[in-house]
């Protein structure tokens, strides 16, 4: 379908003409209650988005696109684990991951909620025995460190999450996060490590990635040379997560060490499933368990909630329309906690990965632009840095705030001067400031156009009470539920990544160009054939 030519998109187009000369200031003095209105709870999100250059015409004719795009038989069918990553012909179930226990799902065939619930069985009888010391290295030794080996969505959510959760971490055991075939990633994170005392966790769903198999190789030699070469010490210092069965006995680590999940769960989507391991080990399965609580809160409220008071419904329209409408072209995160440093670079995947194409399900080209550029740092670091442009600058970037009510830490009056500066930032963007009211504090005529903020520039407040297991997970659902939203509106498989694939194949077919220690042929394109030379060149190898 070419949602596009549907009258529900041109009734949109038509209404963004009408609303054109309406700013954020407008809609306020129309609606003062706006504030309090335009908000919406799940679970313990609160959810501000009064401050988008919407009205209440808006969200019905974005409510009439959702049913006319079919939203609610996607999201019940995605429930119901039919095939609709179309592409690679999969179900996609997240959603089973982290859904209570008891509850059959039969997917093709196969009952998928009792052996979701099987693996996180074995899941915390082993974060356990790692926690109170009875898994013991080859030497006796308790596990101090847990290192986490895998690459995108084998490492951002645990990597993220850890980063998140430190507060409710096992102190007495480091977790550390090995993604980058870059040989200094190793060696930073293993470099004050002592081998007897480091459990290896490698993460793959395919266990064929590049990256992931060096570091895992890289790490065994590590451990070998410093365990005297006992090869019978790799079966209790690594442990694998993966799909591939086959390709984790073939690098040396017996099934038993081996924590399943399925082909129904993208890699991006898979933070919820084994790969949550070593985080599990960190935090306990005690905080594992209200995470997953958190997730599958919002699960069900995006499965069972009017799309009127749909939390990731809601957002997610709104980032259609500002994509589609307003010509953003991107999307600042910006979390008030230094605890969610990694929420960007987590975010980064899920919704570029999963929305970052250009042809629809159909096997036609979109007429819509999709996937927004997403990006962000914490606050208030942020505000130091780049919120100039946010503010001044000539693009429009829709920004997420995040904060909490109470901090994980409460130092004197910090996290109120965090908060205050948080909504600030939205008021700021969202109000600006006037010529007239430049002006009115003194400011030299010349300098008035400097200082005028042209306001206008739309924001969602998102608060929860505190940074817990729980809020985490409740925050990420939301995230993952509006990257679905946006995907059923532009009519893609927000499941599938076949654009990341060129690159990889590419870059294993020029590797022998680099290393050979004879000059090789080079037949590539004239711009990679001179960065060759110039590359071994500089490694002093011959040309
Ligand atoms: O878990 P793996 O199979 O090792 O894959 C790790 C990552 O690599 C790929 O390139 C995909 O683009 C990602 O979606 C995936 O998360």
């Amino acid at each position: 379908m070419d949602v596009t030519a549907t009258p529900e998109w041109a009734a949109l187009a038509e209404h963004h003409e009408a609303l054109r000369d309406r700013s954020l200031r407008d809609l306020f003095a129309e609606d003062p209650d706006r504030g309090r209105r335009l908000t919406t709870r799940a679970a313990d999100l609160y959810l501000d988005w009064s401050k988008h250059r919407v009205t209440d015409e808006t969200v019905r004719l974005l409510l009439a696109l959702a049913e006319r795009v079919g939203l609610r038989e996607r999201i019940d069918a995605m429930f119901r684990g039919e095939h609709v990553n179309a592409t690679e012909d999969r179900a996609v179930l997240h959603v089973a991951l982290r859904a209570p226990a008891g509850r059959p799902l039969v997917v093709d065939g196969q009952d998928v909620a009792a052996d979701v619930h099987a693996v996180l069985g074995r899941m915390r009888s082993f974060a356990e025995r790692v926690r109170s010391g009875e898994w013991r290295g080859h030497t006796g030794q308790r596990i101090r460190a847990v290192v986490n080996i895998g690459i995108g969505g084998s490492d951002l959510g645990p990597a993220m999450a850890y980063q998140a959760l430190r507060a409710y971490s096992d102190r007495g055991i480091t977790a550390r996060f090995v993604s980058n075939i870059d040989p200094t990633d190793f060696a930073e994170a293993t470099r004050d490590l002592d081998p007897a005392e480091t459990l290896f966790v490698v993460c793959s769903k395919t266990f064929t990635t590049l990256e992931t198999l060096t570091n895992a190789t890289q790490a065994r030699d590590w451990l070998l040379t410093g365990l005297d070469g006992d090869q019978a010490a790799v079966a209790c210092h690594f442990v694998a997560v993966s799909t591939n069965t086959e390709a984790v006995r073939d690098f040396g680590i017996d099934p038993e060490n081996m924590f399943e999940f399925w082909d129904w769960v993208g890699g991006r989507y898979s933070f919820t499933s084994a790969i949550g391991l070593s985080l599990m080990v960190a935090i306990g399965p005690e905080a594992y368990d209200e995470m997953l609580a958190g997730f599958s809160a919002v699960d069900e409220h995006f499965r069972t909630a009017p799309f009127e008071a749909n939390l990731p419904v809601l957002q997610g329209l709104l980032n259609v329309w500002y994509t589609d409408f307003s010509g953003a072209q991107s999307h600042a995160v910006l979390p008030y906690s230094q605890y969610l440093s990694r929420l960007p670079a987590y975010l980064q995947q899920l919704t570029m990965e999963s929305n970052g194409k250009s042809v629809r399900w159909d096997g036609q080209p979109v007429t819509t632009a999709t996937g927004e550029v997403w990006w962000g740092e914490p606050g208030t670091n942020g505000q130091h840095a780049f919120h100039q442009l946010l503010h001044q600058g000539t693009t429009l970037v829709p920004a997420d705030f995040i904060g909490f009510g109470e901090p994980v830490h409460d130092i004197g009056e910090m996290h109120d001067l965090l908060m205050a500066n948080m909504f600030a930032q939205a008021a700021a963007l969202a109000f600006g400031k006037t010529a007239e009211e430049v002006a009115a504090d003194g400011t030299p005529a010349e300098l008035v156009p400097h200082k005028v903020m042209p306001g206008n520039r739309p924001s969602s407040t998102i608060l929860a009470p505190r940074l817990t297991p729980g809020t985490l997970g409740q925050l990420v659902a939301f995230y993952e539920h509006t990257v679905f939203t946006q995907g059923v509106v532009w009519q893609i498989d927000s499941f599938d990544q076949w654009g990341v694939e060129l690159g990889k194949v590419m870059a294993r077919e020029l590797a022998p160009a680099l290393t050979s220690a004879e000059a090789p042929e080079l037949d590539q394109d004239p711009s990679t054939t001179a960065l060759v030379e110039e590359y071994r060149r500089l490694r002093g190898r011959p040309v």
